[in-house]
């Protein structure tokens, strides 16, 4: 059952996916850690959607604002200036269409254009986002782990037990969306995988991935050419394809569902061979 499939009939049931899905990432921004600058207009964002559904991407994440280390905040206005056009021409491919962003204003605007997932890397703490995901009862949801914001998150590394602490964080926030009356198999959860972690930390994140399988929730990763793999291998960020397959593949044999990356053609053929060969799905290897 292909990602639309699942989407038109379950909405985001991932329950129903018989493969790990490949969400494609199209920053719309000027400073994006790895891509700033090369998608920054709407007519080469919507080129590059048109690209990725050819290179069999499953779901597109659009994003308006850097989160990396030290982004500058961009307003509400200007981060929906740069999303709209490329929303509103996504939302015509016929696949799922999320949109990247921590502001319940520009969740409310994408969601009025018919958005099927918000994925918020702060975990719904705007003012009103959880009253506003939680009222739209069919939306598609992506809770990750991180702490402060991307100005402060790189201060913010002292745990006692990284794993056993972003667990509890992801648990807190999907109980309070339970409690809000979102259904379980709306929601996606993520670790966060270099957002207020150390190397070290994302590392042992990994290792024991698994361990999130408890929250029973599927788990969307993101490692794609973050600075980690830069930190394991020695390359620079527009070297780092090998290792973001690498890393895209742990993740889904220690139970990922989604993997959000820059690379779809490279990642949907590494997952092709991988499940050829038998790749277990959550494995809890
Ligand atoms: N759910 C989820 N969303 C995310 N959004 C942005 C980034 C950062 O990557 P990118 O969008 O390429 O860079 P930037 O934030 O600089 O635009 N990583 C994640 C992630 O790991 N998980």
């Amino acid at each position: 059952m292909s990602a639309s499939q699942i989407w038109t009939t379950t909405r985001f049931d991932l329950d129903l996916a018989e493969r790990p899905l490949v969400m494609g990432i199209v920053n719309v921004t000027p400073d994006s850690f790895s891509d700033g600058g090369q998608h920054n207009d709407a007519v080469r964002a919507i080129n590059f959607c048109e690209r990725l559904l050819g290179e069999g991407v499953d779901i597109l994440d659009l994003g308006g604002e850097s989160t990396r280390p030290g982004a500058p905040k961009v307003t509400a206005e200007e981060e929906w200036k740069r999303l709209e056009p490329v929303v509103r021409a996504a939302l015509s491919l016929g696949i799922p269409v999320s949109v990247d962003t921590c502001k319940a204003e520009v969740m409310r605007r994408a969601l009025d254009l018919g958005v099927d997932i918000i994925n918020d890397v702060q975990a719904l703490r705007d003012a009103g986002a959880e009253a506003l995901v939680a009222a739209h009862g069919s939306v598609g949801l992506c809770l990750m782990h991180m702490r402060g914001d991307p100005a402060s998150m790189q201060q913010q590394t002292q745990y006692t037990d990284v794993v056993d602490e972003v667990r509890d964080f992801l648990q807190a926030r999907l109980n309070r969306m339970l409690s809000l009356g979102v259904a379980r198999q709306r929601i996606t959860l993520d670790p966060g995988y270099g957002f207020a972690k150390t190397v070290e930390q994302n590392t042992e994140l990994q290792r024991r991935q698994h361990e999130l399988l408890a929250l029973g929730c599927p788990l969307l990763v993101g490692w794609s050419r973050k600075s980690t793999l830069g930190a394991l291998t020695g390359r620079a960020v527009d070297e780092r394809l090998p290792a973001s397959l690498s890393a895209a593949l742990a993740s889904v044999a220690r139970g990922a569902r989604v993997v959000r990356v820059h690379d779809v053609a490279a990642t949907v053929d590494a997952l092709k061979v991988w499940q050829a060969f038998g790749g277990p799905l959550n494995t809890g290897a």
